[in-house]
């Protein structure tokens, strides 16, 4: 479980975190959104204790991370996959984190397992593909078995199945009844796993809601329609939906595009004005259109600065 109450980072001028407040649960994967620089990562670094909130607090399990004892065994968090030093063995690398938290030595075979790197731990990280290191830093977060799991891009650098992989992970975290708190830029694989999305733009919290509700706040369905008579039908659409709000648009290869029309409504438009229908279906919202509009007022085209020399992958930083 991760509460942040008020939480807020203030760097120079701006504010990158402004007075987050929600409650991340467990049993579910939560989804952490934002266009680049909405504060994702400061928000992250935060609670694992690598970074001071201005204001405010992050607790894991009721505790500020500062204060807990073993935080492997508490938060394991994936922040920069590239953080390991290349000269280091993945095995040797664990074995270093196991020993720092005070985890049994068993368990780094059992991570490397389950990361699928059990035949390359005597490999040097520098070997490492980006995707290897990403495996590495997941099992490096699932090291101490702990509650509450925090992956900052776990899929970044991914092949299909690596991306596959990570969503059958956190779902499988998940229903373990672990606290999952996973950001990622892919909105469609977000869509897929995650129960509920947190939604952050320049610093502030935009939506904290199950991911239905949010893909719902979306313009709404759009009903696609293929005829070899498209004018009559988008004429009739057109007189039956005018005070409805139906509006009728052009898709690339000429289909019709409804909105404001239920596809029953659409295609009984058609039977009643003898229009040959080739295809017509409804069009989900989908999680990248609600964010889109949701991020719209807000979005930033700033790049995030490079990371500061000595970040860490969560857990080794400064403990
Ligand atoms: N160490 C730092 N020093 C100064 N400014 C920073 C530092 N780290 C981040 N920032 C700034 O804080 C803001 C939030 O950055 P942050 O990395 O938390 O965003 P993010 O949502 O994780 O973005 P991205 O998805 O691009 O990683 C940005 O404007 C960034 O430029």
């Amino acid at each position: 479980m991760l509460s942040l109450r008020g939480l807020t980072k203030r760097r120079g001028a701006r504010t990158v975190v402004d007075r987050l407040t929600l409650d991340v649960r467990p049993g579910e994967v939560t989804g952490f959104l934002g266009p680049n620089g909405a504060g994702k990562s400061s928000t992250m670094r935060m609670v694992l204790g690598l970074d001071h909130p201005t204001a405010g607090t992050a607790r894991v399990n009721g505790r500020d991370c500062r204060e807990l004892d073993c935080p492997v065994r508490e938060i394991g968090a994936l922040l920069d996959a590239g953080a390991v030093h290349p000269g280091r063995r993945a095995r040797d690398h664990l074995l270093a984190m196991a020993r720092a938290g005070g985890v049994a030595k068993h368990r780094v075979d059992a991570v490397l397992a389950r990361v699928g790197l059990a035949d390359v731990g005597a490999k040097r990280a520098g070997e490492f593909s980006l995707g290897m290191r990403q495996r590495l830093g997941i099992a490096g977060a699932l090291l101490g078995e702990p509650e509450t799991l925090m992956l900052d891009e776990p899929v970044n650098g991914l092949d299909p199945d690596g991306v596959r992989w990570v969503r059958d992970l956190v779902r499988s975290l998940a229903d373990e009844g672990r606290t999952v708190f996973v950001s990622s830029h892919l909105m469609s694989e977000v869509q897929l796993v995650a129960d509920r999305v947190v939604l952050l733009g320049q610093g502030r919290l935009i939506a904290d809601a199950p991911t239905s509700e949010v893909v719902g706040s979306a313009a709404g369905t759009v009903v696609v329609v293929r005829s070899p008579d498209t004018e009559l039908l988008a004429r009739r659409v057109e007189a039956a939906g005018s005070e409805h709000g139906v509006s009728v648009g052009r898709g690339d290869a000429g289909e019709l595009r409804v909105s404001g029309a239920a596809p029953e409504t659409v295609g009984d438009i058609a039977h009643a004005a003898g229009a040959r229908i080739h295809a017509l279906y409804g069009e989900e919202a989908s999680l990248e259109q609600a964010y889109m509009e949701l991020t719209e007022s807000v979005t930033e085209h700033t790049a995030s600065p490079p990371a500061p020399s000595g970040q860490a992958s969560g857990q080794e930083g400064g403990r």
